[in-house]
């Protein structure tokens, strides 16, 4: 089975590079939360940036306010400007719209499709235009995705299982969530800086049967997990390097340090 490697290099401010390893293109979508305080460094790393619907009010309302110094109007139309706004627009405000429009965003008006989220919207968007790129080395860090409203966190996971051979990273300043797929063995790489100690495994959708971890302070050795029995929450990185294999897609996630 082939190996996946993974890592949160995109929280540090430049990201090592590695020999044996292609690197990521990273795409960000900014979702309609506070922004997490470490979204201008995401979007560094971005090469393509999406708002989802009222994720563009956030951008416009909370991007000038990490640079205070600078002038507000300058920030958003030279720095923070996004390539594309995609949802069913009924959360992005009239000013909001018309500036980004004004500058050029693309604006992609899903109004009909009532039964996918905007974020699920964006990811379509990201994964079709990155046609040309090996979708292995692509990576969608998505801004504000956990922490607020139950029925959109669960609906954000949703989106990791509707695209499970994508990578793609849910975020807020607490904790971050990507899937592991079944279909590959897993090496986290541990950024012990930004990241840690406290992780997570848990099966989603179905139970799973067999989970086998290392680098755990409570690992598994052909576990079995399923709610109401098992999952592993509450576990803790001892290391710079975790493995996991399952027979499903299982979620890891782990905390974000505080500065
Ligand atoms: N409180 C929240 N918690 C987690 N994710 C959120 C939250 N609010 C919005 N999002 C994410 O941001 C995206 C855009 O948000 P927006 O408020 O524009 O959605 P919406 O479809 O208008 O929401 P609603 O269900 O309130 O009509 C959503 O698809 C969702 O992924
Ligand atoms: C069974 C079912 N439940 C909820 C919705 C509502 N819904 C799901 S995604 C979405 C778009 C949000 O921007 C909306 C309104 C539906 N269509 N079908």
């Amino acid at each position: 089975m082939d190996l996946m490697h993974h890592s949160s290099a995109f929280l540090l401010p430049s990201i090592p590079s590695d020999r044996h390893l292609p690197p990521l293109t990273y795409a960000l979508v900014v979702l309609n939360q506070s922004l997490p305080r470490f979204t201008p460094l995401l979007w560094m790393h971005a090469r393509l940036h999406l708002c989802a619907d009222g994720g563009a009010n956030r951008l416009f309302d909370e991007m000038p306010l990490f640079f205070p110094n600078e002038n507000a109007s300058d920030v958003r139309r030279s720095r923070y400007k996004p390539e594309a706004i995609k949802g069913d627009m009924d959360s992005i405000r009239k000013d909001v719209l018309d500036f980004y429009k004004s500058i050029g965003t693309k604006i992609i008006d899903k109004s009909h499709d009532q039964d996918t989220t905007d974020l699920h919207k964006c990811v379509t968007y990201i994964r079709d235009s990155s046609q040309d790129l090996d979708q292995s080395n692509l990576c969608i860090l998505v801004a504000g995705a956990l922490g607020g409203r139950f029925d959109h966190e669960v609906g954000n996971l949703n989106v990791l299982c509707c695209f499970s051979s994508l990578r793609i990273v849910l975020l807020s300043n607490d904790s971050l969530i990507y899937l592991l797929p079944r279909t590959h063995c897993h090496e986290i790489h541990i950024e012990t800086s930004v990241e840690g100690p406290h992780c997570g495994l848990i099966p989603l959708g179905m139970p799973s049967r067999s989970t086998t971890t290392t680098g755990l302070q409570w690992n598994l050795d052909n576990t079995e997990m399923n709610f109401g029995g098992l999952v592993s929450t509450s576990n803790i990185v001892k290391g710079e390097k975790v493995t996991v294999q399952s027979d499903s897609d299982l979620l890891w996630t782990i905390s974000i340090k505080k500065l």
